[in-house]
This record gives structure tokens, sequence and C-alpha cells, in this order.
């Protein structure tokens, strides 16, 4: 399973067989480059002598560049098995990504709006499949009744043991094995994360055991199936129906929407889309996939142009790192969509201490009214405004609302001494926030030297994410108040 941060770790080392192998990712003029510096050996042969310097940019460059595997043996089954069932001229392939692990990769320029995919339904794992097949005798049976995620769970399971009986078999031969999703963690994966995530990521390991356990009963029925087999349903293979599930089906009920023998849910029945769920995330990606029922076909269709050889991406949603952790096992460094929040409470006004609380009242009231308590966060670009607003209009002395309404609108003195100090204050709550966490990015550095787990790797990877926005949130405010002592100096100079 490749894991965000991960792969490109992971990469370097699969390009470098590749090239071993004698199957280097090269293009006519990089190949003609690399037999410009050659000799003959005594037997007369063409020998190939190249530096140091050659070999490190070859290196640079190798560990940067995407890898095919659409020479694998599984990826040409299953990309036949597609063909054979009506998904046909698939401008993607699939390979390793060095930021990504392994994605799709676009075979030729892709336009804005073309339809780059049309897969037929048969091959969509849906509830009305489910329901046509085998397993719909039990399943109209089962007392306590499932849930959609369960019965998709037991049916993925039962066509993964029945291997080529089985209609997906070329699909499920290439689903990863393992997968790093909060379900795969150990208690030592756990300890790893950062304090705030830990308890969520444990409640998303319970929920696979719950669903395991209220299976039970299901399970010895199901038996029946397969006789003389005892190991079907361990809670190895559900974990892994069930984590291939949360990381890949789409919550889109294709048919069947719901059955009187399935329990209702809150929560959409989900669908898995061979191929589609090969695409990895990107926030930007805008791909747009609709089921076309006069056709019975999913169509995906570009939102955007790519240039051929381009990883094709779609959108999981805004999600920050710490709900990709817990809900697809990964996380994307630099995430724009990543915040740290502070706490009104707990953070900011029980760093400020504040007397008078009828003011305090009517401050919070002022802020609340005007929408300036909802995003007290550090993301990507630094301190929010509203943070600063709010401490700004915390400190400012006067009981006069017209004043904090000035702070609101922009219209106070940029380097004066009220956002001097906002800004010293926010540069506190984030140093005091960085504290909180039992290790540093350098001793994350050097826990990575040991850490070999993927789900421990990518624990310490959260955190240091996390780190890197409250650092950079820092630098960011130290910069700003350099450069308004600059523009101040400007100004004193140009006004006399
Ligand atoms: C729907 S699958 C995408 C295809 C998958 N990479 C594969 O090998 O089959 C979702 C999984 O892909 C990985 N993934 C998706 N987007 C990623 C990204 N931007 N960076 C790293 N891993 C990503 C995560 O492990 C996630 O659970």
């Amino acid at each position: 399973m490749w894991v965000g941060v991960l792969a490109s770790e992971c990469l370097s080392n699969f390009v470098r067989d590749a090239n071993y192998i004698g199957r280097p990712y090269l293009s006519k003029t990089q190949e003609r480059r690399t037999f410009l510096v050659t000799s003959f050996s005594q037997k007369g042969t063409m020998v190939v002598r190249r530096g140091r310097t050659w070999r490190r940019r070859r290196r640079r460059k190798d560990e940067t560049r995407p890898v095919s595997l659409a020479h694998e043996e599984s990826f040409v089954r299953f990309f036949q098995w597609l063909h054979r069932n009506g998904c046909r001229n698939v401008p993607l392939k699939p390979a390793v990504f060095p930021e990504t692990g392994r994605g799709l990769m676009a075979t030729k320029a892709l336009k804005h709006e073309e339809l780059i995919l049309t897969i037929p339904k048969r091959l969509l794992i849906t509830l009305d499949a489910i329901m046509d097949s085998y397993i719909a005798p039990y399943i109209e049976r089962a007392d306590p009744q499932l849930n959609p995620t369960q019965t998709l769970a037991a049916f993925l399971m039962c066509e993964k043991y029945r291997r080529e009986k089985s209609f997906w078999r070329p699909y499920i031969d290439i689903l990863p094995e393992e997968y790093s999703c909060p379900a795969f963690f150990t208690e030592d994966d756990f300890r790893l994360l950062p304090n705030s995530l830990r308890g969520r990521a444990k409640a998303k390991k319970y929920e696979c055991h719950k669903e395991y356990k209220e299976l039970t009963p299901f399970f010895k029925q199901l038996a029946d199936l397969f006789p003389g087999q005892e190991d079907v349903f361990s809670f190895k293979d559900f974990k892994w129906a069930w984590s291939a599930l949360k990381t890949r089906a789409f919550d889109v009920p294709i048919g069947l929407e719901s059955c009187p023998h399935i329990r209702d849910t809150d929560t959409p029945t989900p669908t898995m889309f061979p191929l589609v769920d090969s695409i990895n995330h990107s926030v930007k990606a805008k791909i747009r996939h609709r089921y076309n029922d006069k056709s019975r076909c999913l169509e995906s269709r570009m939102g955007t142009v790519y240039r051929k050889h381009a990883e094709v991406m779609n959108s999981y949603g805004r999600a920050d790192n710490d709900n990709l952790l817990l809900e697809f096992g990964f996380v994307v460094p630099g995430n724009p969509a990543d915040t740290v929040t502070f706490n009104l409470v707990q953070d900011v006004l029980e760093y400020l201490q504040p007397e008078n609380n009828e003011l305090l009242e009517r401050k919070i009231m002022f802020l609340a009214q005007n929408n300036l308590i909802s995003d007290l966060t550090c993301g990507v670009t630094g301190v929010s405004p509203q943070l600063l607003i709010a401490l700004m209009v915390f400190l400012c002395k006067h009981d006069d609302e017209d004043v904090w309404e000035d702070v609101r609108t922009g219209r106070f003195e940029e380097d004066g001494p009220l956002d001097a100090k906002a800004r010293k204050i926010a540069g506190r709550l984030l140093s005091l926030r960085l504290r909180t966490y039992p290790t540093t990015t350098e001793e994350d550095k050097e826990l990575l030297k040991e850490v070999t787990s993927p789900c421990g790797r990518l624990a310490v990877y959260c955190g240091m994410e996390r780190k890197k926005l409250l650092e950079n949130g820092l630098k960011m405010l130290q910069h700003s108040s350099k450069l308004a002592i600059a523009k101040g100096v400007l100004r004193k100079l140009f006004s006399r």
C-alpha cells in the first residue's frame, strides 16, 4: 500500500529495481544523451562510461519520475477484463508516482470535457449485483439484518475466497493486500499519532471490530457455501474487505438504493467502481463521474486538461490531513485544507485572562455576530485574519463598539501597538500549541529512522505536518512584523 508522503521513499527503491531489470523510463532524447560518452572495450564491444555527476543526476531524475505498472501481470489481466466487458479505449495506465504512490497516468493529452471512461454497470459491485448473487438468500435470512457496508464487505470476502470462480477476480487481484487506515494500526502505531487524533483513530478500529462481531451469526450460516474451509471469515479478511470499502468505495448507490432485507443507515449505500477507484486524490482535481441510466454505464469526464504522462487525479473532497488519515490512510504534504484550530475559551481566553466580565461578554457577542470566532486557525497561509481580529478586539482597551468595528473592517494602524501585540500573542498561542507535542520536528526525523511500519511512519508524518503548519505560521508572523517595521521606517523617512 502506498502511503502519501511515504510513497516517495518506496519509489526510489522501486525505480532502482526497475532500472536494474532493464526497464528505465526514458524518453528518446534522454536515451540518446545516455550514450554520449562511449568507448570500446578490448573485445571491440561498446562500453558506456559515465561519471559520478551523471549517476547522481540520473538518480535524482529517477526518483521524480513515475514508473509504469502496465506490464505487470495482474494489471494486464485487469485491463483485458475491462476490455472484454465493454470498457474500451481507456487513455489511462497504472503507474507509481513519487508523490502519491500507485495511481493512473494519462497515456495521451486529455482535453477539457473529454469522456475518458465508460464503465458498464456489470463491472461495478453494487447492491443490485449482490442481491442477484448466490449470497442473496443468506442476506435475506440474516438476523440481525446486515447494514450496506457489512453486505458489501461480506460479498467482497466471499468473492476473494472464490478465486477464479469470481467474475471480479481480475479486479480483486489488483486491490492492495494491506491498508494504512486506522483499522490496520497497532498499539505502537497509535502511540505515534498526535494526541488530538489518537482517540478518533482508535474509534475507527473499534468500529471495524464491532461490525465484524455483529456479523458472527451471519458468517456461521454463510460457512455452508465453503464446506470444510474454516478460515474464510477471519477478522483479518474482514478488516481487508472493510478497509478496501472504506478507502475505495463511493457512497453513490447505483440501481437498488435500499432493500427490505438490508438495515437502513444514515449513509448512502456504497458502490465499488473498478478503475475509477485507482485514481488518487488531489483537492484541485476536476473530474466528473455520472451514471448514465440509458446506457447503464458510469461515465467519467474531464473538467480540466492533462498532458500526456501526467497523473490523473480525483477529488475525495476538501479534507484536512486528520480526516484523510482517518478515512483513507494517507496525508498530503502541505495540504491546503489543513488547519490547526484554536479554541476561544481554552486557548485564547485562557491565555489573555481578561478581567472585566461585562466587557468580555460584549466583545464575544460582537465577534460572534460578525462571524469572527468560527475560524480561529492557522493554515498553510498562516494565522487566520479572524484570529488576529479577535485578538485585537480582546486587547482593545476601548469599551466602544465603533473602535472594534474599525478593527473588524481593517481600519487600524497596520504596524501600530494593537496590531503588533495581537501578532505577538498569536505567536505565543502557536508556540504553546507546538509545546503540546511530545516530540519536535527534529526528533521526528530521528524517529523515522527507527519506525518501519507504514502506519507508524504515517502517524509520525501526520504530526510533522501539523508542526510544520505551526512553525510556518510562526515564521510568517515574524516576517510580517519585520515587514511592518520596515514599512514604518520607510513611512517615517518619506513623510519628513
Ligand atoms: C481510491 S484508492 C486510490 C488508488 C490507490 N492508490 C491504489 O493503489 O489502488 C485510495 C487510496 O490511495 C491512496 N491515495 C490516494 N490519494 C493519495 C495521495 N494524494 N497521496 C498519497 N496516497 C494517496 C491512499 O492510500 C488511499 O487510501
